[in-house]
């Protein structure tokens, strides 16, 4: 069984076994028996099928909703601290968020003011997230201990960014596989920011619900393409040093955290949807049906990237995203991508405001995110249909020990 989920197994089990129930909430896809074996809960409340049992540990070694498999719904929320606000309001604030954080995702009630919008449905694999932006450090008094990882990104020719719904002071990542959990997450931690900080900007986003295909299969974006295949594996021997900032570096502080690079990318959906099928497919260089390399195989082939046709041309084109952006073309450069999908309707312009909440993970940014977005801003077929919108960089420390909150080893050191 995995270490970043547990099954809160008394109101789960029933007529279930043991290894049954975590297998069905492991695999993410639950399947109409996970729906079908409750038991009475008892004492704990009402009982819970896979899903709404599910739960991610708040301690360890890295914050949780980094490598945990991306939840059905998501909200992206960045504060600022409050004019007159410092480093003591900062402390209590990350001492009340961490508290709370810890109890929602463990499904309890968080004391007398709890809303009960949660109520009766489990952790639902809720994780909450903590970083901090570069200017945290000016309002903090820190600047000494801000990582140079912070520095800003470059400007990229493509971009078309609203400085308002940008960076911010702090953020918040909450993910979970209900939106009624999810959303009483968000309300209790605005609740919690009480005079210290103000919401910046907020985001909305969703991916594929655990149960509605029959077996884990990787998530589709807005633009139907499987999306999410060739990220790094945990499993993988270089996994942590690419993502997780690793001991005996110039912030000891970020020990075990990792930099998070938060895009909102719109879908220019009205244009690619009006692209042939072979058209959408040499843009990204792999099959739109179940997400195979053009070069042939399965998903999980890999791409053959000399392989040319019967015309002499390469058959994954030298403009194709998941050529340009694949490691062995950037000098090794690797990130985990973990984005959620969003859409708020119709925009002023007559055209979906849906797209991707892209969010990459890395040990630093100048040698991930950086470099791939150099190169896709220079010549990926992709940049015709999309905008990238908004733009933020944030410190995620590494995850609590027993007695300690997030972000407490900078705070407080
Ligand atoms: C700078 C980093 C990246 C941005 C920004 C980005 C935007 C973006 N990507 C897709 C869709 C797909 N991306 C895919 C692969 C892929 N993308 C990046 C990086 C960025 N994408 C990487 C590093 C990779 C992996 C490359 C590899 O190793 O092969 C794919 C293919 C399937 C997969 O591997 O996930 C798709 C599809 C969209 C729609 C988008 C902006 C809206
Ligand atoms: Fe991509």
């Amino acid at each position: 069984m995995s270490d970043n989920l547990e099954i809160s197994r008394r109101r789960l089990l029933g007529t279930m076994g043991a290894a049954g129930a975590a297998g069905l909430a492991l695999g993410g896809a639950g399947g109409a028996a996970g729906y079908a074996a409750l038991a009475d809960g008892g004492d704990d409340g009402p009982a819970l099928a896979a899903v709404g049992a599910a739960r991610v540990p708040f301690r360890g070694a890295h914050q949780a909703g980094i490598v945990q498999p991306p939840q059905a719904c998501g909200h992206l929320v960045a504060f600022d601290l409050a004019p007159g606000a410092g480093r003591k309001e900062a402390v209590a604030l990350m001492r009340r968020w961490s508290a709370a954080a810890e109890r929602l995702m463990a499904g309890e009630p968080v004391g007398g003011s709890d809303s009960a919008v949660a109520k009766d449905a489990g952790p639902c694999s809720l994780t909450v997230t903590f970083g901090f932006g570069a200017s945290f450090f000016d309002r903090t008094g820190l600047v000494a201990r801000r990582p140079r990882e912070l520095d800003p990104l470059p400007v990229f020719s493509s971009d078309r960014l609203d400085p308002k719904r940008s960076n911010g002071d702090l953020w918040v990542q909450i993910g979970a596989d209900d939106a009624l959990v999810a959303f009483h997450a968000l309300r209790t931690l605005q609740r919690e920011a009480g005079a210290a900080a103000k919401v910046r900007w907020q985001m909305n986003g969703f991916n594929r619900s655990p149960g509605a295909t029959a077996h884990p299969m990787t998530t589709r974006n807005l633009m139907g393409q499987v999306d999410g295949t060739n990220n790094p594996k945990p499993t993988a021997r270089d996994f942590d040093r690419h993502v997780f900032v690793q001991p005996g570096g110039a912030q000891p502080w970020m020990a075990g955290g990792s930099y998070a690079v938060v895009r909102r990318i719109r879908m220019l959906l009205d244009d690619w949807e009006k692209l042939p099928l072979k058209a959408q497919e040499e843009v990204i260089g792999r099959r739109k049906s179940d997400g195979a390399p053009l070069t042939g195989g399965t998903e999980t082939t890999r791409l053959d990237l000399d392989k040319l046709g019967p015309d002499g041309r390469q058959v994954i084109p030298a403009d194709a995203h998941a050529r340009i952006s694949a490691p062995e073309q950037n000098g090794g450069a690797t990130m985990l991508r973990r984005p959620f999908s969003y859409h708020d309707g119709i925009g002023p312009d007559g055209v979906p405001d849906a797209g991707l909440l892209f969010i990459c993970w890395q040990a630093d940014p100048s040698r991930a995110f950086v470099p791939v977005q150099r190169k896709l801003d220079r010549g990926d077929a992709l940049s015709r249909f999309i905008r990238h919108e908004t733009s933020a960089l944030f410190a995620v420390p590494g995850g609590p020990a027993e007695g300690e909150y997030v972000g407490g080893r900078l705070l407080e050191a």
